[in-house]
């Protein structure tokens, strides 16, 4: 029987560790069982499941994850965490230890994993949270379905769809891979330490991308222009891109797009097909 951990055991397991949490990597861990619990089953996760963990921390989501799944790899950048993990599990969920795999890695910098997974489930570490999952949906293309822990804030971009307040780079971005849908809220007081935000959940679900010649990366970079300055129109947006706001307009009515138009206003599909038409500029590649 897996014992999950609790505020006190979370708090001893870090004395023991000594263990101090830092900003830097979105270390805030949660104590309360009946949370991982809803994320696991929110998730869906079955006994058929390897699941990828991001940022397992002091274990409380492995723990909930490896009672339903058939094994988990969790990967950790924090050498004390990464290191310990095995022995809590080994404690508290010995029946489950072999189903365990600790990368110790920068998910931002991950190629490769030791199995292939079906799914993602993590409470993400909120300072790099929408890279590192643009990067799991490049990089895995083998996991369908998500369910992730993120900033409320950070939730509400990931989910939003064009003309909303919070739609921007991220929602355009995630819905290249993605249908991402907002499907919970998590206070504050279940974190140690507290943060100073509430969190979000994010359910993914993974999708073919717009049918499009252009290349992911250049969609991407117009993506990063039209939002680049918000309130601009489209044909000054992308004028840097097309080589005068002249062209842009002309890529941009070709493309079936009103060159006043803001980026706020359009899909993904509509940001490929412009793409079809802006030349492919050398210089530095679009963020993921
Ligand atoms: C919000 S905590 C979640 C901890 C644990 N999953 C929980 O729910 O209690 C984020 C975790 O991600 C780890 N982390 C931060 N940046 C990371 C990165 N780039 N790659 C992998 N892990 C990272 C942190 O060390 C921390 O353990």
């Amino acid at each position: 029987m897996t014992r999950l951990l609790d505020p006190r055991s979370v708090r001893e397991l870090a004395t023991r560790l000594g263990l101090r949490p830092t900003k830097q990597r979105g270390q805030n861990f949660v104590v309360d069982a009946n949370t991982v619990r809803r994320i696991v089953t929110t998730a869906g996760v079955t006994a058929d499941d390897v699941v990828l963990e991001i940022g397992p921390g002091l274990g409380s989501l492995t723990l909930a994850l490896l009672d339903a799944a058939a094994g988990v790899v969790a990967v950790e950048i924090d050498e004390l965490l990464a290191g310990a993990l095995p022995a809590t599990v080994a404690d508290r969920s010995p029946e489950h230890a072999d189903a365990l795999t600790v990368v110790t890695a920068d998910a931002l910098a991950v190629r490769t994993l030791p199995r292939t997974p079906t799914r993602v489930v993590a409470n993400l570490p909120y300072n790099v949270s929408v890279p590192v999952l643009l990067h799991l949906l490049e990089t895995f293309p083998d996991w369908r379905h998500g369910l992730v822990m993120v900033q409320a804030e950070v939730a509400d971009r990931l989910a939003a769809g064009p003309g909303s307040r919070t739609y921007g780079v991220p929602s355009a971005k995630m819905a290249w891979w993605a249908e991402t849908a907002r499907v919970g809220s998590v206070p504050a007081a279940v974190f140690w330490p507290v943060p100073n935000v509430e969190s979000g959940l994010v359910r993914i679900t993974r999708r073919p991308p717009p049918e499009t010649t252009a290349d992911r990366a250049h969609v991407f970079a117009v993506i990063d222009a039209a939002f680049a300055q918000r309130r601009k129109m489209l044909r000054s947006a992308l004028a840097g891109l097309a080589g005068s706001s002249a062209a842009a307009s002309e890529a941009l009515t070709a493309a079936g797009v009103d060159p006043t138009a803001r980026g706020e206003t359009l899909d993904v599909a509509a940001f490929a097909r412009i793409a079809e038409r802006l030349p492919v500029t050398p210089g530095p590649r679009a963020r993921t």
